[in-house]
């Protein structure tokens, strides 16, 4: 019964004790009890520390009844039946020996008896229930005698199941819960008196700090082991100091502090690994990149020539053709052919054509083996590019592709306009985006919770693949105008109708392929030029979009807004320096142009930007409009040279009302038929500005500079609010910011309460505004951007990102 892999000295003791008692027993109690000792050597006491008597114990084993005391199969069945259908009543069914009408000495916890008249009993026997009613006692120790029964049950292995004695103070049979019964003061306590009752107690288990290799002994846990409640064996601890003697569980705080160190230790390794790792990567980017970009630029040079050597040649033949007809003119004129005329002879021509075609289209071509940028691979969107240097080769090759058209399109067109441009340029050159015209009628803009209005009957239209620019004096409302435009109108009642595509649909149902560059920054500090701009595009472009197209739109935003050397720096906080604040301005354009936007609004992108860097912006904007982008721009000063890349401009007076809305190249003719002519070497657009804030004063035979909103609106037909009309040419009010109206003595009047429910009535409608237009789940734009889990997805890399940049 004992385990002798457990200890070595002591179980080997022991089992050689336990083997030589149980020879002396007879074969059938050898059999069911080999742990049951009898012996009365003293060493035993001292060795393995009985806590039971030993002279009882003695003196129970040398009856030599024993196998008369044990339950039987029927008993234990029995016991187990009424114990399960009992729960935790820790008594059985009366039954044959312990029933209502009579209560032996036996039936008592912790007693039990021997057969009646010393009859022999059959420990199988499953179905007689023997009487045991006669020299009843206290329960031996290693067994168990349950109230209400009169027969022993061996306590099981990891029991451990002593004689009791009675404890004077409580006057219950310690271990044990149970006490002897009332009324019979020489009735001694027994032995244990349940096991199976686990739910109960635990009395019978063998206690923590110690192990019992058999029900009757209990022994110290040594030094350098523990034992948990219940063992048989101590258990060896992990390190001989973490555990003293009689340990229930070996100390492991210190493992756990190494666990925690190593677990550190492997994070760190890990995460400057992955710093490492990255920092290749990014290595390796920027090799392939600046080895497309070469390979790109080389294969356009390569065109280059080759188109100059044809264009030689072709010159070279026509002289020759030239000469040849001079000296031959008698036979030309014999001559019906016309080949000859036209310069091409057949095979001339035949041989021109094909090297044309494999010049622009064949695979074979310069262009087309960087990374398919022309003819086929082009339509195929870069779907074949797989590896970094594929995708690359693609970009570049797709991006040096379309400089070469721009300028060649540039040089035929000279003075055609942005739209002549985009007619030019053919569908498979240029990838048009869904076009999207807006449409605005009188509209109006009141401030809710006061009767300031903002705007006033704007009426106009803006184009897809028109730039646009707002201009107007400081407080005119050319910010408010393109807001209410985007849908993105806070805190204000708007009327008026707005007309997607000759459509009346919300504009927010158009929000994801709708671009707005507010006028504060939106870019992220401790990112990286690249990293902000590739953060929004897997964000915002459509999910089916394949890699390599992602990057094209990437590289095509870095490289036209000259983000190109900084595209690797961080871009700065306030409290580390970054990018310059010019190129700050360009990230924040280039963090919606990377989205791919049908219409795109920006917030006087060029402000704070020299001439130069305004200029390369807007030349990037113009290409997003041959794209048939729509775009219109808060613009304060432009130079004469930017003023003039734009197709359209809409003029705004004090109040929010138009004098102005048309091509650029219009608005001197319509304020020359006002009177108001624009004088020498004077920018138009800063003279007009000057006329609206009153700095320049027109001359008699002009207008009345605050009539020219209504002027704009008569010239187009469009309906004069009333009181505009009585207004006009009196009236401070009508052109002044205070339009429609503040009444003075009323907001004085106005209480403290009164002005601050109006203030949280303003907050909350502008929270809603905001919130309305960004649950709005209705989407006519058709594109399919990552879902929330996705988008959070990239959050995190961000947020690593920030993390290693910081
Ligand atoms: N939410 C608002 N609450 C109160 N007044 C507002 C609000 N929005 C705009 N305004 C007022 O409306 C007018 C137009 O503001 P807006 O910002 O559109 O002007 P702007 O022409 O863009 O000016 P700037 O060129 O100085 O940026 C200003 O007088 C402004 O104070």
């Amino acid at each position: 019964q004992v385990d002798p892999m457990s200890n070595g000295a002591v179980t080997s003791a022991l089992n050689a004790k336990l083997k030589k008692l149980t020879d002396a027993f007879a074969p059938q109690v050898k059999r069911e009890l080999g742990y049951c000792i009898q012996d009365t050597d003293a060493e035993w006491d001292a060795t393995f520390n009985f806590s039971s008597d030993p002279k009882f114990l003695v003196d129970c084993m040398k009856k030599g009844d024993l196998p008369q005391r044990v339950c039987t199969a029927a008993e234990l069945k029995f016991y187990f039946e009424s114990i399960l259908r009992r729960g935790k009543k820790n008594y059985v069914r009366p039954n044959k020996n312990c029933n209502l009408s009579s209560w032996i000495d036996g039936c008592e916890p912790g007693w039990g008896c021997t057969a009646d008249a010393g009859k022999e009993v059959d420990l199988q026997d499953a179905e007689n229930f023997p009487s045991r009613t006669v020299d009843c006692q206290g329960c031996c120790p290693g067994f168990f005698c349950p109230r209400g029964l009169t027969c022993m049950i061996p306590c099981p292995l990891g029991a451990y199941c002593p004689q009791s004695t009675l404890n004077k103070t409580t006057g219950v049979c310690d271990p044990y819960n149970y006490q002897p019964p009332p009324g019979q003061p020489n009735h001694t306590c027994g032995g244990a008196d349940r096991w199976s009752d686990v739910m109960s107690t635990d009395d019978v288990f063998c206690p923590a700090g110690y192990y019992c290799p058999s029900p009757i002994l209990k022994i110290d846990c040594s030094s350098g082991f523990y034992c948990r409640k219940g063992s048989t064996i101590q258990t060896k601890c992990l390190s001989k100091g973490s555990c003293k003697p009689n340990s229930t569980t070996q100390d492991i705080t210190i493992f756990g502090a190494m666990l925690v160190v190593a677990l550190s230790l492997v994070l760190l390794i890990i995460y400057n690994f992955s710093d490492q790792l990255l920092t290749n990567r990014e290595k390796k980017q920027a090799k392939s990149r600046e080895a497309a970009v070469r390979l790109a630029k080389e294969t356009v040079q390569a065109r280059e020539r080759w188109r100059s050597a044809k264009d030689v040649a072709k010159k070279h033949a026509a002289g020759m053709q030239t000469s040849l007809t001079r000296t031959f003119s008698r036979k030309k004129s014999l001559s019906s052919s016309h080949e000859s005329s036209k310069g091409h002879p057949p095979e001339e021509h035949g041989a021109d054509h094909p090297s044309e075609e494999s010049g622009e289209k064949n695979t074979g071509s310069p262009t087309a083996e960087v990374g398919g940028g022309g003819g086929d691979k082009k339509k195929k969107g870069g779907k074949h590019a797989h590896t970094q240097s594929q995708i690359f080769q693609y970009a570049y090759g797709q991006i040096e592709k379309e400089k070469a058209l721009e300028q060649e399109m540039e040089q035929n067109s000279n003075n055609l306009s942005l739209s002549g441009v985009v007619a030019m340029a053919t569908d498979e050159d240029l990838r048009q985006r869904p076009r999207i015209e807006i449409a605005f009628k009188d509209i109006t803009l009141t401030l809710k919770g006061s009767k300031k209005k903002l705007l006033r009957s704007v009426s106009g239209k803006l184009m897809p693949g028109r730039v646009a620019a707002v201009m107007g004096p400081s407080g005119a409302g050319k910010t408010t105008l393109l807001s209410a435009i985007a849908g993105k109108a806070t805190g204000c009642a708007t009327t008026g109708t707005i007309l997607i595509n000759g459509k009346q649909e919300p504009i927010r149902a158009y929000k994801k392929i709708i671009g707005f560059v507010p006028q504060d920054d939106i870019v992220h500090g401790n990112l990286t030029v690249q990293e902000n701009l590739w953060f929004n595009a897997r964000c915002r472009l459509p999910v089916e979009m394949s890699q390599a197209e992602k990057v094209l739109v990437v590289e095509r935003v870095i490289e036209s807004l000259g983000l190109q050397p900084v595209r690797d720096s961080l871009v700065g906080t306030v409290e580390k320096r970054g990018i310059s604040g010019g190129q700050r301005k360009r990230v924040n354009v280039g963090l919606e142009m990377v989205m791919e936007p049908s219409v795109l609004i920006l917030d006087e992108p060029t402000s704070g930007l020299d001439s130069a860097s305004s200029l390369l912006l807007l030349r990037a904007l113009r290409r997003e409009a041959m794209e048939g982008v729509n775009i219109s721009m808060v613009v304060h000063q432009p130079s004469y040279t930017l003023y003039n890349m734009f197709d359209d401009l809409i003029l705004l007076a004090k109040g929010g009302m138009p004098v102005y809305h048309g091509p650029v190249k219009k608005v001197e003719e319509y304020f020359k038929g006002l009177g108001i002519v624009v004088p020498d070497r004077v920018n138009p657009p800063d003279y007009y500005i000057d006329i609206l804030e009153g700095i320049v004063k027109l001359d008699t035979n002009a207008v009345n500079v605050k009539d020219l909103p209504l002027r704009w609106m008569l010239h187009n037909g469009y309906e004069v609010p009333r009181d505009m009309l009585q207004s006009s040419s009196g009236s401070e009010s009508s052109l002044s910011g205070e339009a429609g109206g503040h009444a003075p003595q009323a907001e004085a009047k106005k209480s403290v309460l009164g002005e601050l429910w109006g203030n949280l009535r303003d907050i909350l409608g502008q929270k809603k505004d905001e919130y309305d237009y960004n649950k709005s789940s209705e989407d006519l734009s058709n594109r399919r951007t990552p879902g929330k889990l996705r988008q959070y997805k990239y959050y995190l890399g961000r947020y690593m990102w920030q993390a290693k940049a910081s």
